[in-house]
């Protein structure tokens, strides 16, 4: 058995023939003897003797070389990692003992003025010296959808998903970027992280639909592991339920991705590649590329390392806060604190109310998006000390006050916007705030949960997500001088929301708002029970009168002018139960569907 391991490893596991069985049996001899090392002796104690169960044996060993091999350090590094944090955890130690928050200062963009449409123009400027990266490895346990997040309808008028419309948005910047060079062939780099939860579906929606239009070799995948969870305050490893030749795993967290991309060597070829800027975003916000353009010109024109995006954050709302804290030492750094640490740091600060309200109605920290521009040259630099080792934290559900025990196993986590918490004070900083109907609106809660938010905060759901892309795209059609009826307040599923009329556009029709302003003349007006959809690059909508359904297809070539009264019976609106197990969830989940009654669909 390992314990007395003599370094030979015969009979350890399976008869040893070859050389090549030799070599792995050490290999497995030196994983056993690291575990002993680090007090894992119980992961072995119920192993029969030799010849028994040898393939489970050998299983557990293949799991236990994944887990020390995608770790920063290994499993040994995991172990003690976890015994330190919980050592911390069951000492009430707080992460942010010696730190004061305070409100930082950020930019601050006014959506349509002069400052944003320059940043606009900076962004796309720039964006091909950009690669993106989205994290889809979650399994939005929040939602409960039983696909993958990405592959959810953005909006239901046109259907087309999460996946689809990033896609189409990265193209649209890459063209538009390259256009502004004259001539110039840059493709730019789209990874997304993924994880045995999302991987196998996330690649079959790329595949099944052609990548929706991207080049197969600019997209990469890359899979997040697992990591190992903890049965006790030892950093004991726990034992899978099911099955005692395996260990319980759970998802580590979105920080996984700076690792990912360190130890994938994607971050060196985006570099040797003359790429600038790193683009992280999340699997579900219908409305971040409304800011990507000015956010990246932000980055560009100030020269941050790091830029944020945030939002106004109402109290409690489930987002991070943009917070400066200041040490007792004097240091001083700009950080997400996580929504669930931010009440109790106020409160142990000297704000009796902790997380609320000021008088503008909104928390004075900003909400962080988890929308993060990174320079790349600092970023890889600082990869190459780190190996994209972010810091992590714990979060044990004790079964009394005495913290002896848990409730179930827990693990290290860690989120990838505490990335600048080890970079050194000469770092540029920074965060961009712009308004939320702009810039956010997750997919995240469930109907029921939605229901209960508090009232005055967003709701984070497919309701409210599919509503807010309406109200976005009224809103800058009103500000490039359209008249757009004012919307109706509706409840589906429980939550009341502004439907606005149903206007949407693919990304190549209208990147920036000065390319909106361009093709939207004065004179036209949409009624709030109209559907538009404009599926092309050179539409120009002038003189239009809508009131009903108007689908207008076109491709490159076609310059389509978009004028007259258009009247009919359009879509309606038909409400549906979340409950209603007869209705597809797509539609389930928003609690409502569209009713094609009549519409005008032209083709160019
Ligand atoms: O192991 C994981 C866990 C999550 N994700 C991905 O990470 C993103 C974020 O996950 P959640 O939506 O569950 O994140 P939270 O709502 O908990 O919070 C995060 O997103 C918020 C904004 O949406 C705030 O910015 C907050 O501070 C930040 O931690 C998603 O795209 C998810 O797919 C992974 O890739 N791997």
């Amino acid at each position: 058995v390992p314990s007395r391991g003599d370094g030979d490893g015969d009979g350890l596991l399976l008869p040893t023939q070859s050389r090549s069985c030799r070599l792995k049996a050490s290999y497995k001899v030196e994983l056993a003897k690291m575990l002993l090392n680090e007090g894992q002796g119980h992961l072995f104690e119920h192993w029969p003797e030799p010849g028994v169960h040898d393939d489970k044996k050998k299983n557990f060993f293949d799991q236990v070389s994944r887990l020390n091999s995608s770790y920063p350090g290994g499993l040994a590094a995991y172990i003690q990692n976890a015994k330190k944090l919980l050592a911390d955890s069951k000492a009430g130690q707080n992460p942010y003992d010696g730190f004061t928050p305070s409100v930082p200062s950020g930019e601050a963009l006014t959506f349509g003025d002069e400052n944003f449409v320059s940043l606009e123009a900076a962004g796309v400027k720039e964006a091909r010296n950009a690669a993106f990266v989205l994290v889809a490895g979650g399994l939005g346990e929040r939602l409960g959808y039983k696909g993958i997040k990405v592959a959810l309808p953005r909006e239901t008028t046109t259907g087309k998903c999460f996946l689809q419309h990033y896609i189409e948005s990265i193209l649209a910047l890459q063209e538009a970027s390259c256009k502004m060079e004259g001539e110039c062939h840059t493709k730019i780099p789209f990874a997304i992280m993924t994880s045995d939860d999302t991987n196998a579906l996330t690649i079959k929606l790329l595949e099944s639909n052609s990548y929706f239009g991207m080049e197969p070799s600019q997209v990469k995948i890359l899979k997040q592991e697992k990591v190992a969870c903890l049965a006790d305050n030892d950093a004991r490893l726990a034992l899978d339920p099911n099955d005692k030749y395996k260990i319980q795993t759970k998802p580590h967290g979105h920080g996984d991705v700076h690792s990912l991309l360190y130890s994938s060597g994607l971050l060196e070829q985006w570099k040797n590649t003359g790429r600038r800027w790193v683009l992280f975003f999340q699997d579900t916000n219908g409305l971040l590329f409304n800011a990507i353009p000015s956010a990246l010109g932000v980055s560009a024109t100030k020269g941050y390392n790091v830029n944020s995006l945030a939002v106004p954050r109402k109290a409690k709302e489930a987002i991070g806060g943009i917070t400066k804290l200041t040490h007792a030492d004097g240091r001083t750094m700009v950080i997400n604190v996580e929504y669930n640490q931010l009440d109790p740091l106020l409160r142990a600060t000297g704000h009796p109310d902790g997380d609320a309200n000021c008088e503008t109605g909104y928390s004075p920290y900003p909400g962080n998006i988890n929308q993060l521009i990174l320079e790349l040259g600092p970023y890889s630099e600082e990869l190459k000390k780190t190996h994209g080792a972010i810091s992590e934290f714990v979060n044990p559900k004790y079964t009394d006050s005495t913290k002896t025990a848990f409730k179930s196993s827990t693990r290290l986590e860690c989120m990838m916007q505490d990335y600048p918490k080890t970079l050194p004070p000469t770092a540029k900083v920074g965060f961009t705030v712009m308004d939320a109907w702009l810039a956010y609106a997750p997919v995240k809660n469930n109907p029921e949960d939605a229901a209960k938010v508090p009232k005055g905060n967003p709701f984070h759901s497919a309701t409210s997500g599919e509503m807010a892309i309406y109200r976005a795209n009224s809103l800058i059609l009103r500000k490039a001088g359209a008249q757009i009826s004012d919307p109706v307040v509706s409840t589906f599923n429980g939550q009341e929301v502004e439907v606005w009329p149903r206007v949407t556009w693919s990304p190549r029709w209208g990147l920036t708002f000065k390319d909106v302003k361009r093709k939207v003349h004065g004179n036209s007006s949409v009624s709030q029970r109209s559907v538009l959809v404009i599926n092309g690059r050179n539409v120009v909508i002038d003189g239009l009168s809508l009131d009903g359904a108007l689908i207008v297809n076109s491709v490159d070539e076609a310059e389509v002018k978009v004028t007259g009264h258009v009247e009919n019976k359009g879509w309606t609106i038909q409400h549906v139960d979340h409950r209603d197990t007869s209705e597809m969830e797509e539609s389930r989940i928003r609690g409502f569907k569209f009713e094609k009654v009549e519409q005008l669909e032209v083709n160019y």
